[in-house]
């Protein structure tokens, strides 16, 4: 039997997987903007947000959220993590009991320090849940670029019934059962993403850059193995392999919002100029407070946090870094 999938989102990420997707079973897209659902279906374009990519004509869109939810035997959240509860909540009367609910996104509900699946979990009790994560720059997967991709969920059975709906020969989607390890890493990398944008911005080197990614990757690892994920996650393509991708590639939007910090732009101006999102942004503040409430410093997320809320300049910030105390590297803090 093939399954019939659901995606709720109509930005750079979730096309990309709809397009994918479309190789390998029925699929529907609804994107709240009614020119996004035509430029889909009469061009085969996402013009806002993967303009000149031609889409498979396989790939359907609509406005309709309900037909999209009601028909799904697999639903995928691609909304951006302000809108996540809000879509969810939305959906929730019109989905059938068990379809499995399959998360995109790589940020923490603002208010409550959430992660997606936990919102799932809460808005829709008792159905099964995981996240699509790891290195997937939307424009290149677009390009015909292979990448390789994690898709987690707590049951080993769930997860290897639902591989096939997204694994194809150019994009490689392994398994994974550590679903909070594999879903944290995708959400804080961004911040370190940020910081090293920064660097970037600010004419660092090679070896400030691998510096603040090697570093950067313990302070995910520490936060993540204390918050319950495995450290091992944290080494794989959800953690590390994210992290190169994001930190390196100048298609990342939250290393391009650290260039920007970099160059000395103010934040609220960087962001006003683009018209896709930066998680990183976002999640810093509920990160850091995360970290307070496991007792852990993570001395480049708070330095991205204080940048991205004014309260220092990314020039000032690369000074301390420099200065702060250095000891053992296997124990930190
Ligand atoms: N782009 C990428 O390469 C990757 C992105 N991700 C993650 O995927 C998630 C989605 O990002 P991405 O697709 O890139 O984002 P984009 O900025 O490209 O697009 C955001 C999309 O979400 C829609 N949206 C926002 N708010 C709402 C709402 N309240 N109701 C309905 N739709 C809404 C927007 O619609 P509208 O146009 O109407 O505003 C738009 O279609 C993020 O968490 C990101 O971190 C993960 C891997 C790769
Ligand atoms: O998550 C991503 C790559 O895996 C996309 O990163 P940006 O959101 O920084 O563009």
């Amino acid at each position: 039997m093939r399954l019939k999938v659901g995606l709720l989102g109509g930005g750079s990420w979730g096309t990309t997987v709809a397009s994918v997707v479309s190789r390998n079973a029925p699929i529907t897209l609804w994107a709240r903007d009614a020119e996004t659902v035509d430029g889909i279906n009469a061009d085969n374009e996402n013009h806002k947000y993967l303009p000149g990519i031609k889409l498979p004509s396989a790939l359907r869109a609509t406005n309709d959220l309900a037909e999209v939810v009601a028909g799904a035997d697999v639903l995928v959240m691609g909304v951006p993590s302000h809108s996540f509860r809000a879509v969810l909540e939305e959906a929730a009367s019109h989905l059938r009991p068990w379809v499995p609910v399959i998360s995109l996104t790589k940020g923490l509900e603002l208010a409550s320090g959430k992660r997606m699946t936990e919102l799932i979990e809460e808005v829709l009790p008792g159905h099964p849940v995981g996240v699509l994560t790891g290195p997937n720059l939307a424009r290149e997967i677009m390009t015909g670029q292979a990448a390789a991709s994690v898709l987690s969920m707590e049951d080993e059975i769930v997860v290897r019934a639902l591989q096939p709906v997204f694994h194809s020969g150019l994009f490689r989607v392994y398994t994974n059962t550590d679903l909070l390890g594999c879903e944290l890493g995708g959400v804080l990398k961004n911040i370190i993403a940020i910081a090293v944008g920064m660097g970037d911005g600010l004419g660092a080197g090679d070896n400030t850059r691998s510096a603040l990614m090697t570093r950067g990757l313990s302070e995910i690892t520490r936060l993540g193995v204390a918050m319950g994920g495995r450290a091992e996650t944290f080494a794989g393509l959800t953690g590390m392999g994210d992290l190169i991708a994001t930190c390196t590639s100048p298609l990342s939007r939250n290393r391009h919002v650290g260039v920007e910090l970099g160059k000395g732009r103010p934040i609220d101006e960087i962001i006003a100029g683009m018209n896709m999102v930066a998680e990183g942004v976002k999640s810093a503040p509920t990160v850091i407070a995360l970290a307070e409430r496991y007792g852990l410093d993570m001395p480049i997320a708070r330095d991205v946090y204080d940048v991205t809320q004014g309260k220092r300049s990314a020039q000032e910030v690369f000074r301390g870094l420099l200065r702060s105390a250095v000891g053992d590297e296997a124990h930190p803090g």
